[in-house]
């Protein structure tokens, strides 16, 4: 069938035999969109990113800028559906950019479909390079999950969403140990859109070589390398993990995607893999910012346990 379950990712990693060319081109999303040119995406990307953050700060009930720690860049937006509880289930969002751009005031895609159906939303801030380091922003990440759990011990579940380098930053909590940080968090679901796991390849490519200085850092920060090596129990074995990919996404990204999901299923974890039809690296994502889309709906089954 489809899910190679018993296979597992191929021996001999298939970027190894790429050229440096070839392997700079599979980590650049934007040269594989198909109904806009790269620069263009990525403009319309932030324009549509832009302004449903404008929208849902003028629209709802929210809490912008809240620190969940010391530091300046420790920041995250809370935005509120209208009815008043505190047993709401919260959606983070990791936002992507190769862990040096993007911020969470162009983030707020998925707000609007989100709040109106009574989940909270809450778009996180962390320090991108060159001021932070990976394990810095896994540290963040980690901080910004207790964070919401200690000020909202009454919610109805914390699921995380993260796209592209967010979508790693939130599959790092595969593995967080939360006994070190005085409480656990209510995770109930990962959706994991268009993300990197393994981050042996993205050393080689010119972007991210200031990031990934050594293969150890590299394998410290890789979800896939962590639970190949040593895999970790869900804490909750009811969690879902969705790992979801464009049909647009290149063929290094959709490798990631799938070995991520076979591993998480060899390892017990909830996971479904679903490979989107017809959407690019930035189409998955600014198609939150509508109710009607696939992935939107998919969250919201899985929020309410519709499926
Ligand atoms: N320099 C990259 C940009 C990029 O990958 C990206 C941009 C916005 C949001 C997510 C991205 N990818 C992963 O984090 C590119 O042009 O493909």
């Amino acid at each position: 069938g489809m899910d190679d379950l018993d296979g597992g990712p191929k021996r001999g990693a298939p970027w190894k035999r790429m050229s440096k060319e070839e392997l700079e081109n599979q980590y650049s999303p934007s040269r594989w969109v198909v109904r806009l040119g790269a620069e263009e995406a990525l403009r319309t990307y932030s324009q549509i990113g832009n302004e449903a953050t404008k929208r849902a700060q003028a629209t709802g009930r929210n809490l912008l800028d809240v620190p969940y720690g010391d530091g300046e860049g420790e920041k995250l937006d809370i935005y509120f559906p209208e009815a008043v509880s505190e047993a709401l289930p919260f959606l983070m969002f990791f936002h992507g950019g190769y862990w040096q751009s993007g911020s969470k005031d162009s983030s707020a895609f998925m707000v609007s479909p989100l709040t109106a159906q009574g989940v909270a939303v809450v778009i996180v801030a962390y320090d991108i390079a060159p001021k932070g380091t990976l394990d810095q922003m896994v540290d963040q990440v980690t901080q910004s999950i207790v964070f919401v759990q200690k000020q909202y011990p009454g919610n109805q579940g914390i699921y995380l969403c993260g796209h592209s380098a967010g979508a790693h930053l939130a599959a790092m909590m595969l593995l967080a140990n939360w006994t070190e940080h005085g409480v656990t968090p209510n995770l109930k679901g990962f959706f994991l859109v268009s993300g990197i796991y393994d981050l042996e390849p993205v050393m080689h490519t010119s972007e991210n070589a200031s990031l990934l200085t050594t293969l150890e850092v590299a394998q410290r920060n890789s979800p896939q390398w962590h639970l190949q090596t040593a895999p970790t129990q869900p804490v909750d074995p009811a969690c879902r993990i969705l790992v979801t990919v464009g049909q647009h996404d290149s063929p290094e990204f959709h490798r990631q995607s799938r070995e991520l999901y076979q591993t998480l299923r060899r390892g017990g974890w909830k996971a479904s893999f679903e490979e989107l039809h017809d959407v690019d690296h930035f189409e998955i994502l600014w198609n939150l910012t509508q109710k009607d889309y696939v992935l939107t709906q998919i969250i919201l089954k899985t929020i309410f346990q519709e499926s």
